[in-house]
């Protein structure tokens, strides 16, 4: 049981009961969907029907979430920190100590041992003649996460003479995992990843009957979505639950990893109150009625990006800017006329609150709220990290805008763009430039005056990958609802047209080669000499990763549920000790 300490404050409008030892708050918000229900396995226990994609008013009983300050909970942190610690420092060799920062990341504890591991993996760089495949690739793939550099000519041992995997290697199973789940961090040209991906996929679905029960299952899971691309919230909520379950559990980790994933949700929940009070006051979703009003889906985003605890601020303003950015969104795709559309693009482009006169009321609202809030981030960055960065902020809306425009401009004229032209749009309209500078700035790591300046005048390579990811995945989560409301054609229909594909099915399956190549193009990010900090390209694969997250559904599959779901799970259902 934690002690984490719950209370809602009720606005008027929120409809309560409760029963027994249960309060039920049911959303009263305009929300069509059918109510869910939320549990809180904390005392006292507590459920709230919320839905993410239609209206968010029950946000507004501003939950007051008390992350626990009592002391022998602390204390006991702090002990299970000390004993993991030493866990990691102590252990007997370098394989043992690879596997251990492996389940420490992935149970979602990377970020308390952070400089630890900075400084064990630089040990670790350089591995034993007689390593097995298995040690060999999961060195390959934690430095790789890790930021550092090691080379895949390390695979090259495990060649033949003709330059491939060797027959010997099949027996191998956990190896072949190891392998497969390290393929995933190849770069554009690193051609033996490539064959590495191959070789072991077809192995391991061959003699996929010989596994043991364990095994199995983690190579459905691979097989399902490889780590590389799991979100960091989502995958240590799934598998503290899967490491809690194996007899072999080191109770230390599994204690510390659930107590540290409530606090940190608690921590979430104060975030969300705080940006729903921000949302509430700005008034756009009341205003302008035709606008999405969905401040937990964007804090899903925030979270998905910067997992981490130190980042609470960053969160906070990427979600205003992705808010904002819906409601600019929905301006363009359904709302505004196209004469409207021009004015707005234009005033935008002037950046000057004396030229919206002209606008319509409904656009003079979201100007202002995109100019305020602008400014309020600014000042947040020049407090946090002493930079004035108003031009590269200004500029990424206004390219943002601007993009929005051409999609405009291509509906009037019935011009339907290569498929090239409109992913390159594509990436832009999704956000991605917006979300990245900002985020560049927010976290305030690693800035120097080169790589700032820039971003006035391109933007660096990942975030184009990391966007064309987006895009795809968004285009394939939403293409079908778009083309019902006469959108233009997304990229699915576009990619059809061009390669005279008749079935859907075959269109998405090529987009999906798409997202795929574009993953080897982001993570020439973690291979290439780059102007900008660690900290961002991984902010950008986040990006990628969160983007799968939110855009695939599939029913019966939890790593692939609703965005409904993910909250639910996410923010405001804590873990039972
Ligand atoms: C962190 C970031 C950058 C989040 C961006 C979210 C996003 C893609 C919004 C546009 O959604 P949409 O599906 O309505 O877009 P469109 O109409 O452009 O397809």
């Amino acid at each position: 049981m934690t002690s984490q300490l719950f209370s809602v404050n009720l606005s008027s409008k929120a409809n309560v009961v409760s029963s027994s030892n249960e309060w039920r708050l049911v959303s009263y918000s305009s929300c069509k969907s059918s109510s869910r229900v939320f549990r809180f396995p904390v005392l006292p226990r507590a459920t709230i029907a919320i839905s993410t994609t239609q209206g968010n008013d029950f946000l507004l009983v501003k939950p007051q979430l008390v992350i626990s300050s009592e002391g022998d909970v602390r204390k006991r942190i702090h002990n299970l920190k000390e004993n993991t610690r030493r866990a990691l420092m102590t252990a007997s060799n370098p394989a043992m100590k690879l596997k251990l920062v492996d389940m420490i990341q992935r149970l979602g504890l990377g970020y308390i041992f952070e400089e630890d591991i900075k400084i064990m993996l630089e040990t670790l760089a350089h591995g034993q003649p007689d390593d097995d495949l298995y040690t060999v690739a999961l060195r390959f793939r934690i430095l790789r996460h890790n930021g550092l550099h090691p080379n895949p000519d390390v695979f090259g041992a495990f060649m033949d003479a003709n330059g491939k995997f060797g027959e010997s290697l099949v027996e191998d199973t956990e190896g072949l995992l190891s392998l497969y789940e390290a393929s995933y961090l190849g770069a554009n040209g690193e051609d033996i990843l490539s064959q590495a991906k191959e070789f072991t996929t077809t192995h391991l679905k061959k003699s996929v009957s010989r596994f043991t029960h364990k095994l199995g299952e983690q190579i459905l899971e691979s097989f399902e979505i490889p780590r590389h691309l799991r979100m960091v919230r989502l995958e240590a909520r799934r598998y503290i639950e899967e490491y809690g379950k194996d007899i072999d559990h080191t109770p230390v980790f599994l204690q510390l990893a659930k107590l540290e994933y409530n606090q940190v949700q608690s921590l979430h929940q104060m975030e969300l109150a705080e940006l729903s009070r921000w949302w509430r006051d700005l008034g756009l979703a009341s205003k302008l009625t035709f606008a999405r009003d969905r401040p937990i889906e964007c804090f899903l985003w925030s979270v998905g990006l910067l997992p981490e605890p130190k980042y609470s601020t960053v969160r906070i303003e990427l979600a205003k800017t992705v808010s904002i950015l819906l409601v600019i969104d929905d301006v363009f795709d359904t709302y505004g006329t196209y004469d409207d559309l021009v004015l707005f693009t234009k005033a935008i482009q002037r950046w000057d609150v004396d030229e919206i006169e002209q606008l319509p009321e409904y656009m003079k609202i979201c100007y202002m709220a995109l100019h305020n809030t602008t400014n309020e981030i600014c000042d947040v960055v020049h407090k946090n990290h002493g930079l004035s960065v108003l031009p590269y902020l200004r500029k990424a809306w206004i390219d943002t805008i601007q993009a929005f425009m051409v999609e405009a401009e291509w509906v009037k004229r019935g011009y339907e763009p290569d498929l090239k032209d409109y992913i390159d749009n594509g990436i832009t309209t999704a956000g991605t430039y917006m979300a990245l500078v900002h985020l560049f700035f927010l976290m305030g790591e690693g800035v120097t005056p080169k790589n700032m300046s820039s971003l006035l005048h391109s933007y660096p390579p990942f975030f184009t990958h990391a966007g064309k990811i987006l895009r795809l995945w968004d285009d394939l989560g939403t293409s079908k609802e778009e083309q019902e409301r006469g959108d233009i054609a997304s990229s699915v229909q576009l990619l059809m047209k061009e390669k005279n594909i008749k079935s859907e099915e075959d269109g998405r399956k090529q987009i999906l080669e798409l997202i795929q190549t574009s993953w080897k193009e982001l993570n020439e990010a973690l291979v290439a000499p780059n102007i900008f900090p660690f900290s961002i390209v991984n902010v950008a694969l986040n990006m990628s990763r969160a983007s799968q997250v939110v855009y695939q559904h599939d029913d019966g599959n939890s790593y692939f549920s609703s965005v409904d779901d993910h909250a639910r799970s996410l923010f405001f259902t804590p873990i039972d000790m």
